[in-house]
């Protein structure tokens, strides 16, 4: 089937990072498909919007611009008009960053001046005012963020860290602005870039926020954003809100979630799934380190007991636990290291039988959905903002299967439990 041509394309940093956008876009009436990396071939289907999902946040930043080029000449030989830029919507970065190198590259490769940066999100409680970021009831620097095993975020004002890692002056849309309308904003726009101003933080506490500011970002080139940023996009193109778009097969198989996510939230999750009392086993990254077979190990645990429903694996730990391990086997060593464990333990899981499998945590979704070769995803129906139910196929499951990347700090503290009732339902 020839494919028809796009009209947004976007690039993910990260892999739950994709299909949060890919919802929210989906949920605004763009019919979306998600690739894992940058596809060798042509789009082979109907799509509004093609989501890139790259592992790119936390590499180093040369790489991260590499692969994001690469993902920006493939969208634009489908038809792309806009490119979204996607990063988290607490703004996780390193300090080098990969947010303001990517956005540079992609500012220079499409020849335009001007883009802004805004991860507000308030369906899951993220907004910014004033150029400073909340989480919640708090400041980034104040919601756990601090603590971020890979990520640490330790200042909440975008203006200051966004300008670290850019070679563009960084200004402020602010919400004054924001609440006179999209003429405005656009007004201020044209007003910072004759100051010389290259990327705007955008205010945004309310959805009405991000619909206005949508209708403002008609015809820009390059936007970069959270993912609350794509509920005004799609009415530019025409499209509006269309309960088809998200119907995925039915659900079939064992269930199980894997963790590797150490944030507030899925710390909760955790605690809440054993204290329901369901299976659940702690990976420990030491017998990692030391040569133990703790994937082989997870397995065994995990094949009797599928049967009876849910089980967990995780690593998941609080701050204090993971900062001992990262002071004895480095930050970056642990991380790859529980990830690879994490991902063979999905995949194995997969084999096992399992059909529905939750993974929680971005770096994780991305080594898990990597080590079971899936290469595209349709996008179901949403679980919690910003986590959708997606569909799958994968070399140890080529009938399909049902999976969900759960961002660190979004979701119920029953997530692994519901996740899969609503499969049900
Ligand atoms: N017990 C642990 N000790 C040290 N590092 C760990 C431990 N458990 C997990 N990690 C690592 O911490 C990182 C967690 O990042 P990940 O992106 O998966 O979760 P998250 O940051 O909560 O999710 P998101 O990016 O969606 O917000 C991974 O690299 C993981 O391997
Ligand atoms: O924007 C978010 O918070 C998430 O989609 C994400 O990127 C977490 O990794």
């Amino acid at each position: 089937m020839a494919a028809g041509r796009i009209v947004l394309g976007c690039i993910a940093d990260d892999f739950t990072g994709a299909t949060d956008l890919a919802n929210n876009l989906v949920r605004a009436g763009m019919r979306v498909v998600q690739t894992i990396g940058v596809p060798a071939e042509p789009l082979q289907a109907e799509a509004d919007a093609v989501v890139v999902a790259l592992k790119s946040r936390t590499i180093a930043p040369g790489e991260a611009v590499a692969q994001s080029l690469a993902a920006l000449q493939w969208l634009q030989a489908q038809g792309a008009q806009q490119i979204y830029f996607k990063y988290c919507s607490t703004f996780d970065s390193t300090p080098q960053g990969n947010i303001g190198p990517v956005t540079d590259a992609l500012m220079q490769a499409l020849g335009t001046g001007f883009t802004i940066a805004t991860p507000a999100f308030p369906d899951n409680k993220r907004t910014v005012f004033k150029g400073y970021l909340f989480a919640g009831d708090v400041l980034l620097n104040e919601s756990g963020m601090q603590n971020h095993p890979l990520t640490p975020m330790t200042d909440p004002n975008l203006v200051r860290v966004l300008q670290a890692q850019t070679k563009h002056r960084v200004g402020l849309v602010d919400h004054t602005v924001v609440a006179q309308g999209s003429d405005a904003i656009r007004a201020r726009f044209a007003a910072l870039q004759a100051e010389g101003v290259g990327i705007a933080i955008v205010d945004a506490v309310a959805n009405a926020d991000l619909v206005t500011l949508g209708a403002a970002l008609k015809g820009m080139p390059l936007v970069t954003a959270g993912s609350g940023v794509a509920i005004g996009l799609p009415a530019n193109f025409g499209l509006s809100a269309d309960s088809t778009a998200a119907s995925l097969p039915p659900a079939a198989g064992l269930q199980a979630v894997v963790s590797g996510s150490c944030s507030v939230a899925t710390n909760g999750q955790v605690a809440e799934f054993i204290r329901s009392g369901r299976p659940a086993l702690a990976i420990d990254p030491l017998r990692i380190a030391s040569g133990a077979d703790v994937q082989a190990e997870a397995l065994a645990w995990a094949q009797d007991k599928l049967a009876s429903g849910p089980v967990l694996v995780y690593s998941t730990a609080e701050p204090s636990a993971v900062r001992a391990i990262q002071g004895q086997l480095g930050v970056e060593e642990a991380g790859a290291m529980v990830e690879r464990t994490i991902a063979g333990i999905a995949r194995g899981l997969v084999q096992l039988g399992v059909r529905q499998l939750v993974v929680a945590g971005g770096e994780t979704s991305g080594a898990c959905v990597q080590a079971l070769n899936i290469a595209q995803m349709r996008i179901g129906g949403q679980i919690d903002p910003g986590v959708p139910w997606c569909h799958a196929t994968s070399d140890v499951a080529p009938e399909g299967l049902h999976i969900t990347l759960k961002s660190g700090n979004f979701g119920t503290p029953d997530f692994f439990t519901k996740a899969f009732a609503q499969l049900k339902a």
